[in-house]
């Protein structure tokens, strides 16, 4: 039987996301984005919180692939850091949970090996999704067990600071696609139609776009970052 990853294969997720700090902070708000990428196509939706997912829950049928993001003060991980996060985001029951699968020091210095048990141990039937920022991280992942891999945090680590993912050859996704056999989630700064596509030409099981269809923030400034470059260059 087709699993819900399966079903994502060659499709486009959509992350509707807005943190405490965004304009588009509210549980209502992300579920009708969650709507309108759903009416335009979507095939799941990424979302953070318990009440953003059950919010989105009461307006798509579509899977969940669920994160709590959360700081913690002795650690850099903060998507899905610990045991608790992930009981919190079962009583929502997401299709899939994603979580922090780097190689940084997690809270309490929990070596991610026990926690990747300690969620198989109560909770046998959710797919699990690592969210990595090397390829080396990417391997790791699979030798654990993840059901796939998401390049979600290239970029957004001191050690990959400054790069994005599909930045001309996707060099770095043809790398994490070379070496893993499970599925490899194309995610992390894509923000055009044409670089989705891409993504998924050269073998992403998947792409998620975030920002670039549900953060108007960060449009709006791509579109101001063009005009402004125009006037300078007085085209
Ligand atoms: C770094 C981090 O916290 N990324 C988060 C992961 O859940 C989301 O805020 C991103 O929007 C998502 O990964 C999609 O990426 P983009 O918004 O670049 O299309």
């Amino acid at each position: 039987m087709k699993t819900v990853l399966d079903n994502l294969k060659g499709n486009l997720v959509v992350s509707c996301q807005a943190l405490d700090n965004e304009p588009l902070h509210s549980p209502f708000i992300m579920s009708r984005m969650a709507l309108a990428v759903a009416q335009g196509g979507a095939s799941a939706i990424r979302a953070n919180s318990v009440v953003d997912i059950e919010a989105i829950k009461q307006q798509v049928s579509l899977p969940i692939i669920g994160i709590i993001k959360r700081d913690y003060p002795d650690s850099e991980v903060f998507i899905t850091a610990t045991l608790k996060e992930v009981d919190e985001l079962m009583t929502v029951s997401p299709e899939i949970i994603a979580l922090d699968a780097t190689a940084r020091r997690r809270p309490g210095g929990q070596p991610l090996e026990v926690l990747v048990k300690q969620i198989r141990a109560r909770y046998p039937s959710v797919l699990l999704m690592a969210d990595i920022a090397t390829v080396d991280e990417a391997v790791m992942a699979q030798a654990l067990g993840f059901d796939c891999v998401g390049t979600t945090l290239y970029g957004y680590t001191a050690d990959t600071a400054g790069h994005i993912l599909p930045d001309n050859d996707c060099a770095f996704l043809r790398k994490v696609l070379a070496a893993v056999t499970i599925p490899v989630i194309a995610e992390g700064n894509v923000d055009t139609p044409e670089r989705a596509a891409k993504c998924l030409a050269l073998g992403a099981h998947a792409v998620v776009v975030g920002g670039a269809i549900t953060r108007p923030q960060q449009i709006t400034a791509r579109f101001m970052a063009a005009i402004r470059a125009r006037s300078i260059c007085g085209a």
